[in-house]
């Protein structure tokens, strides 16, 4: 821990004129604070930002809504999406992701709202502050083509059996302000 007017910089460097309120010389104030700002930076964890987008697909039946949930490789619960190809639109990506996670390709895309999430994590080491934001799709059918390789499971899901399914807070958020949404 860095103390940026503390005593062990300052040894060496008093003098009986030109004491400051903390007792040092204007220098040593000036030597003390850029060592503890080279200390702090050598110190601070690199942080990579980190984007991806996806979709929210929605069965609307009479008045209610089902959500559909996918389980990543990953074991949670959450939503289908990924991360933007070269040259790829956010729009694109999430329609390229839902089509490649569940074969989910016949929908009307909600574009006028967005809903974004945000978290960090650490892979190997290396932190990463994450934004995903989802677009909404009105699906056609409940029919989807389980893509083994991309995820692990789904399932269609009304809201309240939603909410306790999907593992993250910030998806949790994501869906109660999707469901408010849908419902004003
Ligand atoms: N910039 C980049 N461009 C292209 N490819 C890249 C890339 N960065 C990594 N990749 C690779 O691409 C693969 C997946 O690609 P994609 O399939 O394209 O990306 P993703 O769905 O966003 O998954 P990813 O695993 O990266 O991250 P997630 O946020 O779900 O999970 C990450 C961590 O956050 C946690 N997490 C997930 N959702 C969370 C939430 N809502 N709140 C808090 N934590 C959450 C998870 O448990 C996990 O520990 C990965 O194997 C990765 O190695």
């Amino acid at each position: 821990m860095c103390q940026r007017f503390g005593g062990g910089f300052g040894v060496g460097l008093r003098s009986q004129a030109w004491l400051n309120h903390n007792g040092y010389h204007p220098l040593a104030m000036k030597m003390m604070n850029a060592a503890c700002l080279n200390y702090t930076q050598m110190n601070e964890p690199q942080i990579t930002k980190d984007e991806s987008f996806g979709i929210i697909p929605i069965l609307r039946q009479g008045d209610s809504y089902s959500f559909l949930l996918i389980q990543h490789q990953a074991g949670h619960w959450g939503f289908p999406k990924g991360h933007a190809n070269s040259g790829e639109s956010p729009v694109q990506t999430a329609c390229r992701e839902l089509r490649e996670e569940t074969g989910i390709s016949d929908y009307t895309l909600l574009e006028e709202v967005s809903f974004s999430e945000s978290y960090t994590f650490t892979r190997k080491g290396e932190t990463f502050a994450k934004t995903v934001t989802y677009f909404l799709a009105l699906v056609k059918s409940a029919t989807v083509v389980h893509q083994i390789e991309e995820i692990q499971n789904y399932t269609w899901a009304n809201y309240e059996t939603a909410i306790n399914l999907i593992n993250y807070a910030p998806s949790r958020q994501i869906l109660q302000d999707v469901n408010q949404y849908l419902n004003s």
